[in-house]
């Protein structure tokens, strides 16, 4: 290529930055004058509509056709734009397993962008309770790990909270083993969270058998204990390697290649239909003949598919479990509906713990 033609090629470029700055500065007046509209429909009306966007990204992937850009760096730039359209609306605040550097604060950023306010909590339940008091207005938690299961932690704070599921983000996890030193034989003890340790379980077991594993509260915390005892490492992603100044002595130590996290997004409102949604559901088992026979043949017999079912007991009696079940379909879905009622008659407790918007997978 010539030298002229770069200089041609560039100054395509810089029209076309023109055009999309003026866009974009349109776009955040247009998301000023639906503020104005929200305001004239309620007195404290909801800036985040996590049922809009998941529609403006379910557009912005079927327009992507034939496009040199893969649908994941569309919809991470789209997700920004939509970030600093919906802070001219609000600063809204969201909770998360802090500190820094943790992969709940990669979803946060992943689901919201960049224009938001930032809580971090010490643990999963302060999560909870940061949404609840109001600290912040919404929260992110993991639920479910796809090496490791269910996040007991979080589903045992659904029992008692009012808050509502209102998103899902999914997030492969990459485990990297941290430290101050490059040489791995100096190390003596390891800190991470007890999933991460989970999900690197067989590594560990052949790359640091006699190591001392220590638990804590999350993957940042680990990364800072690191940073601060010689001879130990952490567990935990690149970004917490970038905020503690530690070295990567190993590089993807999670045992799957697959390892995904699904957080959720905790907040006060009720998500309207998308058209694509799913619903998590808490129920309990009575303990007698048949009864988990029943419940599924209510999901069945309204054609209802279930993504997920995990039990945990109950903490109330011994021996006496609940279930954690997630549905394709909205609440406000016939089928969802029916089955509901029909579940009413099976369990005693029916608990809606929200209807949300499915991922793009
Ligand atoms: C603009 C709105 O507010 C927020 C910002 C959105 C956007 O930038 O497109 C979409 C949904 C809301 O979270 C809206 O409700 O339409």
């Amino acid at each position: 290529m010539s030298k002229l033609d770069l200089a041609v090629i560039r100054t395509q470029i810089d029209e076309v930055d023109t055009q999309i700055q003026a866009l974009i500065t349109q776009r955040a007046n247009l998301a000023k004058d639906v503020a104005k509209a929200k305001y004239a429909e309620e007195s404290q009306p909801n800036f985040y509509r996590p049922e809009r966007e998941a529609e403006i990204l379910r557009q912005v992937i079927s327009r992507n056709q034939n496009s040199v850009l893969p649908n994941e760096t569309l919809t991470f730039i789209f997700q920004e734009i939509m970030s600093a359209c919906r802070a001219v609306q609000k600063n809204i605040m969201v909770a998360f397993l802090g500190p820094a550097g943790t992969y709940s604060q990669t979803a946060v950023f992943k689901h919201f962008g960049h224009a938001i306010q930032t809580v971090p909590a010490q643990t999963i339940e302060d999560v909870f309770r940061e949404v609840e008091v109001g600290n912040a207005e919404y929260g992110v938690v993991p639920i479910e790990n796809s090496t490791e299961g269910g996040v007991n932690q979080t589903l045992d704070c659904f029992v008692n909270t009012s808050l509502k599921i209102c998103g899902e983000i999914d997030l492969p996890i990459h485990h990297c083993l941290l430290a101050m030193t490059q040489d791995r034989s100096s190390i003596t003890r390891i800190y991470a969270h007890q999933q991460s340790f989970a999900q690197c379980r067989a590594w560990l077991n052949a790359n640091m058998p006699n190591v001392e594993r220590i638990a804590v509260n999350s993957n940042a915390e680990a990364a800072r204990r690191a940073s601060n005892e010689a001879g130990t490492a952490a567990i935990a992603g690149e970004t917490a390697a970038e905020i503690y100044h530690l070295h990567v002595l190993s590089a993807h130590i999670e045992d799957h290649v697959h390892n995904t996290t699904r957080f959720v997004v905790l907040g006060k409102q009720n998500t309207p239909v998308t058209g694509n949604d799913k619903t998590s559901l808490y129920l309990s088992l009575p303990n007698k003949m048949g009864s988990l026979y029943h419940l599924l043949g209510c999901f069945v017999k309204n054609t209802i598919n279930m993504s997920k079912i995990e039990s945990r007991p109950s903490r109330q009696t011994a021996w006496d479990y609940v279930l954690f079940v997630d549905i394709e379909g909205h609440i406000q879905d016939e089928p969802v509906k029916n089955a509901i009622q029909d579940l009413q008659t099976q369990t005693a407790i029916v608990k809606h713990l929200g209807s949300y918007p499915r991922v793009l997978r």
